[in-house]
């Protein structure tokens, strides 16, 4: 009876300090995502794995039924911290004793089914190296971000960055603040004041977030900047990642992500950009009604891989209509003239970079109906989509975009686009603030009637292609100008 008796002590306590020490692993990756615990012995062997995995909070039974930031989603090892307390109590005190053997029973089931989870679900099947980063090993199931072996694509069978590292993200973010973010705000090149306006702040630097790619551009100080902004609880990104820097479209999106965890619902994006539309000036702020992405249609789009399906919308093939949002761009287009801010509008384009374009390429880009061209935002606005995040953006046009004729441009610099960029931010304080300020009145998107859609863009589509037919002859032609299509009306 009394060996009886200490094994069962001996059990219980063995159990407690496995979920003690598995809740120090936890916490550790979530400050230090490159913390190797002691029981990370081979790439085979490893606890971390299962401890980051969705199996890790409600045994994953949970999984799809409860958000996984939900409270009643609990860790598993606080479960087994729990029950291994109550279990010493009943054996040390001898109160409730016939618990013991359904308690003994429960876990053993959870023991042969964490058993298979860990041999049969988690089995390793892929290590890929991409981009500098080391890739997960899953066989997940395809809502979550990746597929089962057998029905692998041969190109990206897993994400770059998994449901659970965006919910590591979120989770480093929310235990240093003790606001609930509702709007996003990405400072552009040269604008980073704008993360002057956000009052009662507290900084987060990038480096220090697990996951978070980390600016590696001048003028991009790396910092989220969380705090209160007309009237919002606001998370401003003092700087952004872009594509050209190396990182992968899926990191450089991870932000938005990070955001949409918070409970973000609007996001204002912000960008330097050169004119295209030669009735542009440097030092004017255009509204981006619409983009074209260029990554994107050559096949390089975050949403590239499994289906993130818990995000938001969630869906796999995303509508782009009403991407930049048409009330808010509404709002934006009322609010500029009490601000004295000149509000031109266009179609922004994404090219790679990070070299500027050529003057073929702006006359292509010209012709084509852009008005102002970049290196960032789109990837942006459709993961924001993508999460069901309202997006407004606008590109301050740093300078213009080479002219065929010219040999060189001083303007087109990265330096000069940052003295540009730090010399008029500041005019757009008090329209960027009332701005965010109107979303306290909004709802969340109403999602785009396909059909309409689809009649309307297609009849946008040939009277475009008819203008430019008529209009168009050697010379660069100006029909895109804002001037000509301020209206509301289009389809944008
Ligand atoms: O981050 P954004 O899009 O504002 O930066 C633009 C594009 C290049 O990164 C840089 C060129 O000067 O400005
Ligand atoms: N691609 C591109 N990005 C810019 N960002 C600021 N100016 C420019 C430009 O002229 N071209």
């Amino acid at each position: 009876m009394n060996y009886l008796h200490t094994l069962r002590i001996l059990t219980a306590l063995t159990g407690l300090s496995v979920s003690l020490y598995t809740a120090y692993i936890y916490r550790q990756k979530l400050y230090n995502p490159d913390y190797k615990a002691l029981c990370d012995i081979s790439e085979t062997i490893s606890c971390s794995d299962a401890i980051r995995s969705r199996y890790s909070k409600g045994f994953g039974l949970l999984d799809g039924i409860l958000d996984s930031d939900s409270i009643l989603n609990i860790p598993n090892f606080i479960l087994g911290i729990i029950f291994f307390i109550l279990y010493s109590l009943v054996t040390v005190t001898e109160y409730f004793t016939f618990l013991l053997l359904p308690a003994a029973t429960i876990s053993v089931c959870i023991s042969i089914y964490l058993f298979y989870i860990l041999n049969l679900v988690m089995k390793i099947h892929c290590l890929l190296m991409s981009q500098g980063v080391k890739r997960r090993r899953s066989t997940r199931l395809s809502s979550s971000g990746y597929y089962s072996k057998r029905t692998k694509p041969t190109q990206c069978p897993t994400n770059i960055l998994s449901v659970e590292n965006f919910q590591e993200m979120a989770d480093y973010v929310k235990e240093k603040i003790s606001v609930k973010p509702e709007v996003g705000i990405i400072c552009g090149s040269g604008l980073g004041t704008l993360s002057d306006l956000v009052k009662d702040s507290i900084d987060i630097l990038y480096e220090e977030v697990p996951h978070m790619p980390v600016s590696t551009v001048e003028g991009h100080e790396g910092k989220f900047v969380i705090g209160s902004l007309g009237g919002m609880d606001v998370i401003c990104m003092k700087g952004r990642v872009h594509h050209y820097e190396g990182y992968h479209s899926q990191q450089l999106t991870a932000p938005i992500r990070l955001m949409s965890r918070l409970g973000v619902k609007y996001l204002v994006v912000t960008n330097a950009a050169g004119g295209v539309n030669k009735s542009f000036s440097p030092g004017d702020l255009m509204l981006i009604k619409d983009h074209i992405n260029f990554l994107g249609l050559a096949g390089i789009n975050p949403l590239i891989g499994p289906n993130l399906s818990t995000f938001g919308t969630g869906e796999r093939f995303l509508q782009m209509v009403n991407c930049y949002d048409k009330e808010m761009r509404e709002t934006a287009l009322e609010l500029a003239p009490k601000h004295g801010v000149s509000l031109q509008q266009g179609v922004y384009a994404l090219i790679g970079g990070p070299s500027f374009e050529t003057p073929a390429e702006i006359k292509f880009l010209n012709l084509i109906g852009v008005d102002a061209v970049g290196m960032s935002t789109a990837p942006e606005v459709i993961v924001a989509r993508h999460c069901g995040i309202r997006t407004v953006a606008f590109s301050l046009i740093t300078n213009m975009s080479v002219h065929p004729d010219s040999v060189h441009d001083e303007s087109t610099s990265h330096s000069a686009v940052l003295a540009l960029g730090s010399e008029v931010t500041g005019k757009f304080s008090g329209f960027i603030t009332e701005l965010v300020s109107s979303f306290k009145s909004k709802g969340m998107p109403l999602q785009p009637e396909a059909d309409v859609f689809h009649d309307t863009l297609m009849e946008s589509c040939n009277n475009d292609v008819m203008s430019k037919t008529v209009n168009n002859n050697t010379e660069l032609s100006s029909t895109t100008t804002p001037a000509d299509d301020n209206s509301m009306q289009d389809n944008h």
